[in-house]
């Protein structure tokens, strides 16, 4: 378990973390969200030792994080940063002997991974060769050549086309089923929902979200509902506690916002009578609806 206990750090006058804390288990997937500047970035420089924090403490299997828990971490920086003329081949054999890996060993695995994630280019291909999402590819092989246990990514979707934002996911529930702990940062919340167990989410320096994923979305509550009607928005707009999100007037659909998922009752009953309804889908947010509500919220959670 990597336990961040009340970590606060300060840049002069900006308090950039405030009393950060959350956990983070063996097998499973953390995601790290946040608007810009809340702060994803610095934790994770924290728990790698790049930066100190200004107070709190950071234990991983309940020992104090040190530098010698180096060779346990993956880490892929949001800056990259290969040498773009090295082959892929002295690239990976250079990071890999940084975390004392004989090159041979080196090698095999190289090998493996390349295949793994699909990287478009030779072992003698140099890295200014390869196209930005290859590059990324690279980087997270270099991250990840000496095995380690604790895999820390910043932001590892940036920059990547579906289909290899597919490769990489397919990775990171792989590595997972192999027992690794993952933490990432990312600002695409439906990968975030897609792969992760549990999602911290920062405001400010603050956390303001710590859960699994189920029970972030029961404490929202089915408010989310789409219908089919015939009805115009100000019919739906006058019940209250609805908001009307969205009218499509050619395939007479509606997305409703309810302030309670009862309220999805009163509607209901207010259509009961008008006969077959082809859809009345009442659902929690999803994780993008909930951050969006969570930044827009007030320090005393009001919306
Ligand atoms: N080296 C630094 N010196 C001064 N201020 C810093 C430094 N690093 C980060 N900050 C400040 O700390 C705050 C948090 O920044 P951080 O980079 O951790 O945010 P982030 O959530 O990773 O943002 P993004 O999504 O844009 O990458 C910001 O106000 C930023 O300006």
């Amino acid at each position: 378990m990597l336990e961040i206990k009340n970590v606060s750090k300060s840049f002069a006058d900006n308090e950039a973390l405030k009393k950060v804390s959350f956990c983070a288990n063996d097998g499973e997937i953390t995601g790290l969200v946040g608007q810009n500047g809340a702060g994803k970035s610095t934790i994770l420089r924290i728990i790698m030792h790049f930066i100190s924090a200004s107070q709190g403490e950071i234990c991983y299997q309940n020992q104090k994080v040190t530098q010698t828990l180096y060779n346990e971490i993956g880490f892929l920086p949001e800056e990259r940063s290969l040498f773009i003329n090295y082959t892929i081949q002295d690239q990976l054999v250079y990071f890999a002997r940084l975390h004392g890996l004989k090159k041979r060993v080196a090698l095999e695995r190289m090998h493996t991974f390349l295949e793994l994630f699909e990287v478009k280019g030779t072992p003698t291909t140099k890295i200014k060769m390869l196209s930005k999402g290859n590059q990324q590819k690279v980087q997270l092989i270099a991250a990840l050549i000496h095995n380690p246990e604790l895999i820390i990514l910043d932001e590892p979707f940036s920059g990547l086309d579906p289909v290899n934002a597919d490769i990489f996911m397919r990775n990171i529930l792989a590595l997972k089923a192999q027992g690794k702990m993952i933490i990432f940062s990312s600002h695409n919340m439906n990968n975030v929902e897609y792969l992760c167990d549990k999602v911290v989410m920062l405001k400010n320096g603050s956390v303001v979200l710590n859960n699994d994923i189920h029970t972030i979305k029961s404490m929202f509550g089915r408010t989310k509902l789409s219908l089919w009607s015939l009805r115009p928005p100000s019919f739906f707009a006058q019940i209250p506690g609805v908001a009307v999100k969205k009218h499509d007037p050619v395939t007479h659909m509606f997305d409703l916002q309810l302030s309670d998922a009862q309220v999805g009752k009163k509607v209901y009953s207010s259509i009961e009578g008008d006969g077959y309804k082809p859809v009345f889908n009442q659902n929690y947010p999803t994780l993008a609806e909930i951050f969006t509500r969570k930044v827009n919220e007030d320090d005393h959670g009001n919306r």
